[in-house]
């Protein structure tokens, strides 16, 4: 009788002091094969490469570039789309029959309809019509997503949907959750590694240094001095500021910051707390980051960017970043995407100041991370395309000031000089 009434829909919260058991409903059997298949993935992932860059201008400055275009997914959102998955796995808001719903730009919802299919679920992305890029809606649906296109709100088109039946589907929520997904621990010697891309970039290292032996061990490693990313969700840059915190690791966070982004204002000034800056944003700015759809920026609510693991906010004009994006491939070889161009140009003001404010005797295995986020095959039609950039970065000066940064940056290189400085001509062409 006890056991019929605690599974009736009628319950009783009368606190009785009487002894009983309840049992709750749980489809462990299903569960623990999921988590085995995102761990098989893990194994599939191993590490995507981390390249070398050397600049003869730069004294022995390196910049590795973690390319996460190589991930199967195309882009950093791999790694972060099965943290979500196994977070969502291991708090039980995911089971047999659950349809998960996000809201992406486009990345994000391709990582995750991968990791849906992988599980055997349904995958629903909900993406902005007038930003998000053909081919990451191809690429959703190429894994099984289905995509709901609006115009605008996408936040509240995705609460509307998971309302509509809430015990069977899940708003995965990307930028609220983020935070509590991705991981900033070390998997010592266990033999099912850490997704953290710090995790991989300083084993990377150690390895191409021939200093490896095997122990979980940080000490004796070298470590980047800075590591530098943007932020769409701030998933990313707060997970690797943890595990630098977390083990204190000799590295600083540096926010790559774009023309118009909410969270350098935020990050520096406490600005955008009551306050999305929807009626400030430029678009289309740089592609997934700057901006957070669901609001007046909180912690855990509608971004995943924690201002404290941050030593430093770069804020740099938009096309300057696309302008980077051109020589990044020129230098290395890598066709990437705008966050990358974004990345870059941070990451090479981060080594000119090193090399110049550094003393000869610390001038040796100096070095700054960052992230190549994905693939230029996906900006073809938009950032790639000069007809594109014409027209929607005319206020900023179109092609000519795209050229001019393009010019200031290479000047800047062959000559170890910080491409920022000769920024200021370019942006007078917009006056
Ligand atoms: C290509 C690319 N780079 C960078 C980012 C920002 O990373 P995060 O969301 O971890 O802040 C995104 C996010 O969408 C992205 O798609």
């Amino acid at each position: 009788h006890q056991l019929a009434a605690n599974h009736s829909n009628e319950i009783e919260c009368s606190l009785s002091g009487t002894p009983s058991i309840g049992y709750m409903k749980t489809d462990q059997g299903w569960k623990r094969a999921a988590i085995t298949k995102l761990w098989e993935e893990r194994k599939r992932m191993s590490h995507t490469p981390l390249i070398r860059y050397q600049h003869p201008y730069f004294n022995g400055t390196s910049i590795y570039l973690k390319n996460e275009g190589e991930s199967p997914t195309g882009s950093l959102k791999h790694r972060f789309a099965w943290a979500l998955f196994m977070w969502a796995l291991v708090d039980g808001h995911i089971k047999a029959d659950t349809t998960v719903y996000e809201v992406s730009n486009g990345n994000t919802a391709t990582g995750e309809a991968y990791m849906a299919r992988l599980i055997g679920i349904k995958f629903v992305a909900i993406v902005l019509g007038s930003t998000v890029e053909r081919g990451k809606i191809e690429a959703i649906e190429k894994y099984g997503g289905r995509v709901i296109t609006v115009n605008d709100s996408w936040a509240t088109v995705a609460r509307a949907e998971v309302a509509k039946d809430p015990s069977r589907r899940f708003f995965m929520n990307q930028f609220a959750n983020a935070e509590r997904a991705e991981e900033y621990f070390e998997s010592g010697n266990f033999h099912l590694e850490s997704t953290n891309v710090m995790h991989e970039i300083v084993q990377q290292i150690a390895q191409s240094n021939g200093s490896c032996n095997g122990s979980s061990s940080f000490s004796g490693r070298h470590y980047p001095q800075y590591f530098v990313h943007g932020s769409g969700t701030g998933g990313t840059i707060t997970s690797v500021g943890r595990f630098v915190n977390r083990y204190n690791l000799p590295i600083k966070c540096i926010l790559a910051s774009t023309e118009h982004s909410v969270f350098h204002d935020w990050a520096v000034n406490s600005c955008f707390k009551n306050d999305s800056g929807a009626d400030l944003w430029v678009p289309p700015g740089i592609s997934g980051v700057g901006f957070s759809p669901l609001g007046p920026l909180e912690f855990g609510v509608t971004t995943s960017l924690l201002p404290s693991v941050l030593t430093r906010s770069v804020k740099v004009p938009d096309l300057g970043s696309v302008a980077a994006m051109f020589v990044l491939h020129e230098v290395t070889g890598i066709a990437a995407g705008p966050t990358s161009g974004l990345n870059f140009l941070v990451a090479l003001h981060m080594a000119v100041e090193m090399n110049t404010k550094q003393s000869e005797s610390v001038k040796q295995a100096r070095s700054v991370a960052m992230i190549v986020g994905d693939k230029g095959e996906k900006y073809f039609d938009t950032y790639y395309n000069r007809t594109w950039i014409e027209q929607k970065f005319k206020a900023k000066g179109g092609v000519e000031a795209l050229d001019c940064y393009q010019r200031a940056i290479r000047t800047a290189l062959n000559n170890g000089q910080d491409p920022l400085r000769s920024f200021q001509s370019c942006q007078l062409m917009t006056g």
